[in-house]
């Protein structure tokens, strides 16, 4: 990482104990990479991306299949040279210090790899070989907390099962930054929901937790951050609550499919606009309730009604054919059917169209 690129240490002010008093800590980023960018043979699974995540933080990246999700984990954890950009994770380089990066990092792909012909007694005993004192007992207590018995082989376990022995590992040393690659899959709903709760455990005390997941709506109960990556790009990457704030839809009635709605004022960004007949609907970032009647007034329009979005619908607009992408400059609102012609999307008839000029991904 280029010293000039370095993440500068963020003042913290947190109050440790109620009895004691308010103090600075100066902490620096758990992740921060600086245009990290992937290209594979005839793909690039990732395209400058910039991310800093703070300690105590749960993320969770939200992505479609292919958008590079596991290319960016594998990335932090080392495991892959990226063609051009850095990251810095836990203050080290996972290119050059990766056995630095591994000690302070649980991790858990998507499909873990674990020996077949060990017994679950076993590879906790092989795996604590790797890390300081604690951690065969650590483990131990975690899997018999799920009931798997030490001389099962690694073989005969469920997928469930095996999920279970991999967070175990994954945890047994108290890793600063635990990263799960679709961490729930193969859990049963209970465990999932015990699991997932005791991330913002976690987090409470001081560690970070890095979630890549499909489950919308399962890591909107536990992220405080979220991060949308899509077509290798980091479209949003937002504390939840900011997120879910700064987004509304807009569904303007017209007395006329042809009328014109008027431009809205900034700090108001219009990221996609649908035709749908006499209705236009609008997914717009720093709307503000006053400016209903500014629309309302103007001619031909009907009625407008003005709606916050869940995480899912905000993750479906800013992964859609057509979104516009991160912040660019001020957009117009409309630019009026007339003047120009809207390719179609395919779906279900509607229409949409890019009105900001921001880079489509
Ligand atoms: N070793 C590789 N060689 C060539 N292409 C690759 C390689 N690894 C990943 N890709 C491509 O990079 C893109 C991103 O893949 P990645 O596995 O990071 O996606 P993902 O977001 O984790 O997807 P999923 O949710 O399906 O697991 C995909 O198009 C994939 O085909």
């Amino acid at each position: 990482m280029r010293a000039s690129k370095m993440p500068r240490p963020r003042l913290i002010r947190r109050t440790l104990n109620p009895s004691h008093r308010s103090r600075i800590v100066i902490m620096n980023p758990v992740i921060s990479t600086d245009q990290l960018t992937m290209r594979f043979r005839g793909c690039d699974a990732l395209l400058g991306v910039d991310l800093t995540i703070q300690p105590g933080t749960v993320f969770a990246l939200l992505g479609e299949n292919g958008a590079g999700k596991t290319t960016l984990i594998r990335i932090l954890t080392g495991f892959q040279k990226p063609t051009s950009g850095s990251a810095c994770v836990c203050d080290f380089d996972p290119l050059k210090q990766p056995l630095e990066v591994r000690r302070r990092v649980g991790y858990v792909s998507d499909n873990p790899a674990l020996y077949d012909w060990m017994t679950v007694g076993q590879i906790g005993w092989f795996t604590a070989s790797f890390y300081p004192d604690g951690f065969y007992d650590a483990y131990r207590e975690s899997v018999a907390k799920y009931e798997i018995p030490e001389d099962r082989k690694i073989r005969v376990l469920s997928k469930g099962q095996r999920a279970k022995i991999a967070l175990s590992l994954a945890l047994a040393h108290d890793p600063e930054l635990l990263i799960l690659d679709e961490p729930t899959s193969g859990l049963d709903p209970m465990v999932r929901r015990e699991f997932l709760e005791s991330m913002i455990g976690r987090a409470a005390s001081g560690r970070t937790v890095f979630l890549s997941s499909h489950q919308i709506n399962e890591v909107e109960r536990v992220a405080d951050t979220i991060g949308i990556l899509h077509n290798g790009k980091l479209q949003a990457c937002e504390p939840l609550n900011d997120l879910k704030g700064s987004m509304t839809e807009l569904t303007v009635s017209l007395d006329d499919p042809l009328v014109q709605v008027p431009t809205l004022p900034e700090p108001a960004e219009t990221l996609l606009e649908e035709n749908q007949g006499r209705q236009r609907r609008f997914l717009v970032r720093n709307f503000d309730p006053s400016m209903i009647s500014f629309i309302e007034s103007a001619s031909g329009v009907v009625a407008v009604r003005d709606r916050t979005m869940t995480l899912e619908e905000i993750f479906i607009a800013h992964t859609r054919k057509g979104f516009a992408g991160p912040p660019g400059p001020p957009p117009e609102m409309s630019r009026g059917p007339s003047e120009s012609p809207k390719p179609s999307t395919g779906d279900g008839g509607r229409e949409s169209e890019v009105v900001t000029s921001g880079e489509q991904s």
